[in-house]
């Protein structure tokens, strides 16, 4: 519980924040919605969350690219079966790259491009039946805190944005972000993200 609830949350913050250095129109787009719906308020409430639209496309974008479980978690196969063509034989242990999935050029456009707006004009959702998109997987076992998951996303993720405005450190530009994943179970940044704040 305590891995599977911390570590996710927390890579999926990093790979946001990574993407919105990369992405400066889109982080000057999600930094004015906050201060638009939060009139410069200075505490950020979860009741504001339902009014920020933009930001929960932003964190459904990073999990398209990044989903923190890219393979979920190991299936088996009980009994003899076919799935698209392929037979599985009883008992196969079958994994499920998410990742490759949310970048597969069939089901998205520019599929490495960070395009939040993408999920704007269409219903796909992360309940596991959009199989296009399954950041928190599917059926029985899929992740129970969904809900929990993303509002430890959003929350930190607003206020970072709402009071600070972000750059690299030492004049670095975007061009100069590693974006480079760590290969493993879990999807990590390779090399550590630093970034310097200022105030807003
Ligand atoms: C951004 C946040 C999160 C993401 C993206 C995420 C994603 C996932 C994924 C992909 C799975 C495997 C599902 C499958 O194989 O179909 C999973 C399982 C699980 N998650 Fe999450 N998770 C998040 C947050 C959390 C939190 C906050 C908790 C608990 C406090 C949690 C608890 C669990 C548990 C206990 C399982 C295993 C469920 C089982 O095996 O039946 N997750 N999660």
């Amino acid at each position: 519980m305590f891995s599977a609830g911390t570590h996710t949350s927390a890579v999926t913050l990093q790979w946001a924040m990574s993407e919105l250095i990369k992405n400066p129109k889109v982080m000057r787009k999600v930094q004015a919605e906050l201060r638009h719906v939060l009139k410069g308020r200075e505490r950020i409430y979860e009741s504001d969350i339902q009014d920020l639209d933009y930001l929960k496309l932003v964190i459904k974008e990073t999990l398209r690219l990044h989903p923190p479980l890219p393979l979920l978690l190991p299936r088996e196969a009980r009994v003899k079966s076919e799935i698209g063509g392929y037979q599985i034989p009883a008992n196969t242990k079958v994994m499920i790259n998410v990742w490759k999935i949310g970048r597969d050029p069939k089901y998205w456009i520019n599929p490495n491009n960070f395009i939040p707006e993408r999920f704007s004009d269409n219903a796909i959702n992360m309940l596991g039946k959009d199989f296009e998109f399954l950041p928190f997987g599917a059926g029985r076992r899929m992740c129970p805190a969904m809900n929990l998951g993303l509002i430890n996303v959003e929350l930190p993720l607003a206020m970072l944005l709402h009071h600070f405005n972000w750059e690299l450190p030492d004049g670095a530009t975007s061009e100069h972000l590693d974006m480079t994943e760590s290969f493993g179970a879990a999807l990590k940044r390779k090399h550590e993200l630093y970034l310097v704040p200022s105030a807003w």
